[in-house]
């Protein structure tokens, strides 16, 4: 299974084609709707999500609620696009757009490194297309695999651990659904109380200083099969793809699976999963703390990933910079920008997660129908449940 994504932030739509997915497999519009909504939201945005209305459009692959097994295309209208067609269209207003033209480039976007590499004056013709608008459209890919996981019975949630010096405790359990539940009660999608209020105040500090501030997610994908992924070839391991997912979400800097970097600090035995089994559930763990994986395999216990978002480059407070025609040092000054986007980033991320998982499920387990793949994961289960 594998996606395509293409648009412009400010172009009139973004477009998603996704290859691969068996036939006959229930397939909701409002379900993919319902994540790009999530993701419009959290305490930090700015003023383009009060515009945007994500819903998709379905163009092809589906036929009464039912994958076909061709490709499913998809559409995200951008209502901004009524303001900046003439900027950004087919046959663009040139005085227009030379009025919009970006020759400022800002410390931690991609507008500088773009701009010298596709030789490009305009740096609008950049920031485009590294906008973090994109991540809609990924979102909605996710959005379609979780409707795959979800049908094999894998559930998936998300949530925020830290926005900037406030940070939460690692969880012991995780129930995907009781996580769903609570994070979606939050502004800023985190389980405690009281790291909410003070990140929600640190949030709104930030933004009266006009500075940004970055953070850290965490995903949970709960009844996985055992061995999904492999140890056998680099490209194949499971925790690695998700790794990459994550880093490729925009601003995004890190990934750790499980405890992640504090395996570093600890000795063997603080860190490895003592292995047991019983009657009732076969062979399980008695922590899981390697979140979920070892060998680049699934064990069968929950995956854990946490992401890193640093803080929105898009600053009001000026930092300093150098104007590509003139060459001369600038300070900023900006129209609009989100001040922290780790809430809406934990949706994103959650969404990426479950593509890779689905992707996985599907190469593990080949089959042209949504039948019988459940009827393999569930031989699997069976399988592993009787090893
Ligand atoms: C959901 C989300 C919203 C974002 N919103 C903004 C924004 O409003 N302004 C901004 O400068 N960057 C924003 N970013 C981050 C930039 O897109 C990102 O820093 C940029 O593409 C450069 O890529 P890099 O940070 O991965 O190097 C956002 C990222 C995400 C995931
Ligand atoms: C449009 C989205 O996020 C955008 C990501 C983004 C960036 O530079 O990454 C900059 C902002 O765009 P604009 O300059 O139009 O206000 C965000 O609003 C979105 O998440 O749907």
């Amino acid at each position: 299974m594998r996606y395509l994504t293409a648009g412009e932030s400010h172009g009139p739509q973004l477009t998603l084609i996704v290859e691969g997915l068996p036939s006959r497999l229930p397939f909701s519009k409002e379900k993919v709707d319902e994540q790009l909504a999530r993701r419009q939201k959290g305490y930090g945005r700015g003023r383009r999500m009060k515009i945007e209305s994500d819903e998709i459009r379905i163009l092809s692959g589906v036929r009464f609620g039912r994958t076909t097994g061709a490709p499913v295309a998809l559409s995200i209208e951008n209502k901004d696009w009524n303001k900046w067609s003439d900027v950004m269209g087919v046959h663009p207003d040139r005085e227009k757009a030379a009025k919009r033209r970006v020759s400022r480039p800002r410390p931690g976007h991609a507008d500088l490194n773009g701009a010298i590499k596709y030789h490009h004056r305009d740096m609008r013709d950049v920031l485009e297309r590294s906008s973090a608008r994109e991540t809609a459209a990924r979102t909605a890919a996710g959005a379609v695999a979780r409707q795959l996981l979800e049908y094999c019975g894998i559930r998936v949630a998300g949530h925020v651990v830290r926005i900037g010096s406030v940070g939460t405790r690692r969880l012991e359990e995780w129930k995907a659904e009781e996580i769903a539940k609570k994070s979606e009660e939050s502004p800023v999608r985190c389980l405690d109380p009281e790291a909410e209020k003070a990140m929600i105040q640190r949030i709104d500090e930030a933004k009266q200083e006009g500075d940004s501030l970055g953070g850290v997610v965490e995903v949970i994908v709960e009844n996985v099969p055992v061995g999904l992924g492999s140890h056998v070839h680099w490209d194949r391991k499971l925790d690695a793809r998700i790794a990459q997912a994550i880093v490729s979400i925009n601003a995004f800097k890190g990934a750790e699976i499980g405890i992640g970097f504090e395996a570093g600090e600890r000795k063997g035995s603080e860190v490895h999963d003592e292995i047991l089994w019983s009657e009732e559930k076969g062979f399980h763990r008695a922590t899981n703390r390697l979140g979920g994986f070892e060998g680049g395999m699934t064990t069968g216990e929950p995956i854990v990933v946490r992401g890193v978002m640093k803080p929105i480059p898009t600053l009001y407070k000026p930092l300093k910079s150098v104007d590509i025609d003139t060459k001369a040092p600038f300070e900023a000054s900006i129209e609009r920008s989100d001040n922290c986007a780790v809430p809406a980033a934990s949706v994103v991320a959650e969404n990426v997660v479950a593509w890779e998982v689905a992707r996985a499920l599907l190469e593990t387990f080949t089959a042209d129908t949504a039948e019988n793949l459940l009827r393999e994961v569930n031989r699997r289960r069976e399988e592993a449940r009787n090893f």
